[in-house]
C-alpha cells in the first residue's frame, strides 16, 4: 500500500507577536517587541502550503489555537471578568500576558513525536503530544494540541493520539523537532533517530548557557510509547556547544529524508558513533544510509543559526530526487547560497532549492520545517483521517478569504489587552473549525 508523507502546516494564529519569550532562540529574543503582522504572517504560511500542494506533495493543515489564554491568567490570580483579567495582567505582568496571548502553536514540528505505523509494534500510527516544558508560553500548548489530533486522527483501529508527558522538566519534550525518521521508501520500516539535549540524571555532557529543552528521559518515554524496538531507534545527544551557539532544536542543525540525513557536521556529540549506528541498523532493513554532512568550513553553526539551512525540508518527488525548501535568508547569505548552488549540482540525491519568504515566523526563530509535522499515512491511514485539513485550491482559497477577513496587519504585545482582540479570535476559530470540519476543539467551543 502506498504510503505518503503529510505535511500539517500550522496556520498561525490571530495574535502572532514578537515577544522574547524563548530564552536560548536567538530570533526570539533580538526581535522582543518589534511590530508584527499577524495577516502577514498567516499568508505567508499559506502560500508555502498551496505551492507544496500545486508540486504535488501531501500537504494539510493544522489549526490556530485560542489566544490570549484568559483561563490560565485567572489560574495565575487575575480575577474579573475577561477585559478585567487582561487589563490586569496587562498592567501587573506583561510578558505573562505575552505568553498566554503567544501563537507559538504555528510551529508543528513541536506539536508532537510522530512513529509511522511502518515503525510501531501495533501497527498503529502513533503520535505522542510534546509536552514543551521548557518555556511556559509553550507549555501550554498540550491540552489543545491534543484535542485538535484526536479530532483529526479520531479512529484508534489506525490511531494511537498519546496525551503529553508529565509536566515536569525531568521530562521536557520539543516533539519531531527533536526526531528524524530514515527509511528507503516512506512506507516501509525505518529507523527513528530521537535526538536529546541532556540527561535529567544529570549524566553526561550538557550546555553551559543556553538551556537543552529535550531530555533523553524524554524521547526514551516516547520511544516505549510507540513500541518501537532496539533495532529500529537511535538515541542521540545534541552537541552542548551547538546549544549554547542558539541550537535549541535538533531541526536547527539537522533534517532527514529518505535514507539521507543533510546535518551539520558539529550536530551531534557523538557524530562517528551515532552515524555508525544509524548505517548498520538500516542496513539489517536492507537499506543503504545516505549521510550529507556539511563540514564548519563551508557553514560555521553561527551561519546556519542566522539563515535556518537546516530548518529547510527535503521532500522526495515522484522521481525520487529530493528538493530542498529553504527560507528566503538562505539566498540572501553569499556563502550558505553558493553551498547549496554547489550541492544541488553534486550528484546527490537533493538536485533541486525552493525557496519562501518565511521572515514573519523566522523573526521568531521559526523556518519551513518548524512550520510543519511530518505524518507518514498509507492509504488506509489517509482515507481514516479527518478530511477537512487537507489543502487543495478550495480550501487554500477558504483560508485566505478568512484570514483577510479576520486577522489584523499591526499586533505589538500591548495589543493582548484587547478585549476586542479575544473576541475576533474566537469569533475567527469558530469559523475556522467549521471550514476544516473539525468539530468543538477549543474551550471556548465547550462552554469552559
Ligand atoms: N521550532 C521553532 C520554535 C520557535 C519558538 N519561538 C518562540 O516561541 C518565540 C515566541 C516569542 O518570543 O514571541 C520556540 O522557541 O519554541
Amino acid at each position: 500500500m502506498s504510503a505518503l508523507e503529510v505535511n500539517f502546516d500550522g496556520l498561525v494564529g490571530l495574535t502572532h507577536h514578537y515577544a522574547g519569550l524563548s530564552f536560548g532562540n536567538v530570533a526570539s529574543t533580538s526581535n522582543k517587541a518589534a511590530v508584527a503582522n499577524p495577516k502577514l504572517a498567516a499568508l505567508q504560511g499559506l502560500a508555502k502550503m498551496k505551492r507544496l500542494a500545486d508540486l504535488g506533495f501531501a500537504q494539510a493543515v493544522l489549526p490556530p489555537h485560542e489566544r490570549p489564554q484568559v483561563d490560565l491568567l485567572r489560574r495565575l490570580g487575575f480575577a474579573g471578568s475577561d477585559a478585567q483579567v487582561l487589563a490586569q495582567a496587562a498592567r501587573q505582568a506583561p510578558a505573562l500576558l505575552s505568553a498566554v496571548g503567544s501563537a507559538s502553536a504555528m510551529w508543528t514540528a513541536n506539536a508532537a513525536t510522530v512513529s509511522p505505523s511502518a515503525d510501531t509494534r501495533d501497527g498503529r500510527v502513533h503520535l505522542t503530544v510534546a509536552n514543551l516544558n521548557n518555556k511556559f508560553h509553550r507549555a501550554s500548548e498540550a491540552t489543545t494540541t491534543e484535542a485538535i489530533l484526536k479530532a483529526i486522527f479520531a479512529d484508534e483501529r489506525h490511531f494511537a493520539v498519546h496525551s503529553a508527558l508529565p509536566q515536569v522538566a525531568q521530562f521536557g519534550d520539543e516533539g519531531a523537532a527533536n526526531h528524524n525518521r530514515l527509511s528507503r521508501q516512506h512506507g516501509e520500516a525505518g529507523v527513528e533517530l530521537f535526538v536529546y539535549g541532556r540527561q535529567a540524571d544529570g549524566q553526561g555532557v550538557a550546555p553551559n548557557r543556553y538551556p537543552a529543552r529535550q531530555t533523553r528521559e524524554a524521547s526514551e518515554a516516547v520511544i516505549r510509547l510507540h513500541g518501537l524496538s532496539e533495532d529500529n531507534c537511535v538515541l542521540a545527544q545534541q552537541h552542548p556547544e551547538v546549544i549554547d551557539l542558539g541550537v535549541f532544536h535538533n531541526d536547527v542543525i539537522a533534517v532527514s529524508n529518505g535514507p539521507v540525513l543533510f546535518h551539520h557536521q558539529r550536530a551531534f556529540w557523538q557524530t562517528e558513533q551515532t552515524l555508525a549506528e544509524l548505517g548498520r541498523k538500516l542496513a539489517a532493513q536492507g537499506t543503504e544510509f545516505v549521510p550529507i554532512m556539511v563540514p564548519d568550513r563551508a557553514v560555521s553553526v553561527s551561519d546556519a543559526v542566522q539563515t535556518y539551512l537546516f530548518n529547510s525540508q527535503l521532500l522526495t518527488r515522484p522521481d525520487g530526487k529530493m528538493l530542498l525548501v529553504v527560507p528566503q535568508e538562505c539566498r540572501e547569505h553569499a556563502g550558505v547560497w553558493r553551498y547549496l548552488s554547489e550541492l544541488v549540482q553534486s550528484g546527490c540525491p537533493i538536485d533541486a532549492l525552493e525557496v519562501f519568504d518565511l521572515r514573519e515566523s523566522m523573526r521568531n526563530g521559526g523556518g519551513p520545517a518548524c512550520l510543519r509535522l511530518r505524518v507518514v499515512l498509507n492509504e488506509a491511514e489517509r482515507a481514516a483521517m479527518a478530511p477537512g485539513v487537507l489543502m487543495n485550491d478550495a480550501l487554500y482559497g477558504r483560508l485566505t478569504t478568512w484570514v483577510e477577513r479576520h486577522y489584523r496587519d499591526r499586533l505589538s504585545a500591548e495589543d493582548l489587552a484587547d478585549p476586542q482582540l479575544l473576541e475576533e479570535n474566537r469569533r475567527a476559530l469558530d469559523e475556522l473549525t467549521g471550514i476544516l470540519g473539525l468539530g468543538s476543539i477549543y474551550p471556548f467551543q465547550q462552554g469552559a
